[in-house]
């Protein structure tokens, strides 16, 4: 049994859905779909969920909500009108109309919103399979044995969710899911974390023991860097899950990072494909490589900041690790890097764990509780990560990075191996991002 999930990008539009229709019917073997909600068609559009989320803003905010529901009720009604599925728009408008009526003061109630969309593409789905010919059924993500954590917008799978689950594989129809969220033990709607249908994906995947996930999205693979920075990239032929994980985290988004976990864990194989050229290989992840690469991948996010402190003898004070945790943690700052010395301490951070507020309350904490000497915040920080399983074991790897951007001139302003040790990060100002990243890849892929 193999586990399909199609992206917003694949439901967008009724020409969209009739290819997953194709390729669906191409397999038996595809006997597990998941959808996405219908994402852009163009790229000034909006993805439904989205709209979603100003209609929940609207409604909050107690604005007229009949553009928002004008906008949302004619992007269904186009695609079933495409799909000639008119019986089905006024059960989908009732659906959307009806969110105005839920409580505010519902914990899950902005969860509601977006997983409408989610819910109203699979019933588009499940309908336009049966209407022509094959034997699909919708299955909510509760009845699908989705339990997850309450933790609105953040769900977490519970592991108790995997012996429901299981049975799906008894189904002699083709089920058809929406992804994105789960239901929680009091039968609340909790979504994942935005992009989250590729969780839904692989937890199910991994639940029936699937032989394969796919995931069928716009492009024809996973590019080995953002394809807005260099023209064409490499497409990536097979990435191991570890790699996959850290350039997920690292910037590339057309993976969610909590996908890779439960189809590794499992031993499920993924497969990246594209929807509009299903013949073409796509990319393959995999729990070991087979393909000998220096750098598989060169991804970058930007908007971070690396919090310096300094205390002579720092590295005396035995509790001082633990009292600079509860700091960070009594003021919700996440960080994604540490390194210490004999008097300093460095840590990177998102800007957005960081407003004015935030960051007077740690400078007060650090020098009141920790008494430093000094607090440097750097900011307007970019971070290029390049992965490969091979930095592990080959070391003239991080010489030709830093010798390639030493060429064009470009100061690193940190460099740190990730402590999964398949990555290498370089810290550098968010100017000379973009510059850094086709830097590294010249070096590591052209020729
Ligand atoms: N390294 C990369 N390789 C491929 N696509 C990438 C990469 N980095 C970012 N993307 C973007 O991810 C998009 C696909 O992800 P997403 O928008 O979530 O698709 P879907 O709607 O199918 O889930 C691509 O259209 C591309 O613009
Ligand atoms: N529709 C949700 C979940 C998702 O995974 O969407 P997509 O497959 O279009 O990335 C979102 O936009 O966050």
């Amino acid at each position: 049994m193999k586990l399909a999930k199609f992206g917003g990008s694949s439901l967008a539009s009724g020409e969209q859905i009739r290819k997953v229709f194709g390729i669906v019917k191409s397999d038996p073997l595809r006997k597990i779909v998941v959808v996405s909600a219908p994402g852009k068609r163009f790229e000034s559009d909006i993805k439904v969920t989205d709209l979603l989320d100003a209609y929940y803003q609207d409604y909050k905010n107690g604005k007229n909500l009949v553009p928002i529901q004008t906008t949302l009720l004619d992007r269904f009604e186009e695609i079933c009108d495409e799909l000639e599925l008119s019986e089905l728009k006024q059960f989908l408008s009732e659906k959307v109309i009806s969110l105005a009526l839920l409580n505010l003061h519902n914990r899950f109630v902005y969860d509601k919103f977006l997983s409408t969309g989610e819910e109203c593409s699979a019933l588009i789905v499940s309908s336009y399979f049966k209407k022509n010919g094959l034997n699909a059924k919708f299955l909510s993500p509760k009845d699908a044995g989705i339990l997850v954590s309450s933790d609105p917008c953040e769900a977490k799978l519970l592991p108790i969710a995997y012996n429901k689950i299981a049975g799906l594989v008894k189904y002699p129809e083709i089920l058809i899911i929406p992804g994105f969220y789960g239901a929680t033990l009091n039968g609340e709607v909790c979504t994942f974390s935005r992009g989250g249908s590729d969780i839904t994906g692989a937890i199910l995947a991994a639940g029936v023991k699937a032989e394969m996930y796919e995931n069928f999205t716009d492009v024809d693979g996973i590019y080995s860097v953002n394809p807005n920075v260099v023209e064409n990239p490499v497409i990536i032929e097979e990435v191991t899950y570890r790699e996959m994980r850290e350039l997920s985290f690292a910037g590339f988004s057309v993976l969610h990072e909590e996908a890779l976990i439960p189809a590794a864990r499992a031993g499920v194989p993924m497969l990246l494909k594209n929807t509009n050229h299903p013949e073409l290989p796509g990319t393959q992840i995999v729990p070991n490589w087979t393909i000998d690469m220096p750098v598989v991948g060169i991804a970058s996010s930007r908007g971070y900041v690396i919090i310096k402190i300094t205390k002579y003898m720092l590295y005396r004070d035995i509790s001082f690790g633990r009292r600079f945790f509860e700091i960070l943690e009594k003021l919700g700052i996440r960080f994604e890097a540490i390194t210490t010395g004999i008097d300093d301490m460095s840590i990177l951070v998102r800007d957005k764990y960081l407003s004015a507020p935030i960051q007077e309350a740690l400078s007060d904490d650090l020098k009141e509780i920790l008494q430093v000497d000094d607090i440097v915040i750097v900011k307007n920080l970019a971070v290029v990560t390049a992965v490969s399983e091979e930095i592990r074991q080959q070391t003239h790897i991080t010489g030709r990075a830093t010798l390639a951007l030493a060429r064009k001139n470009i100061k690193i302003e940190t460099l740190m191996q990730g402590a999964s040790e398949v990555s290498l990060l370089f810290i550098v100002k968010e100017e000379v991002e973009n510059e850094t990243v086709r830097s590294l890849y010249e070096e590591f892929f052209e020729d």
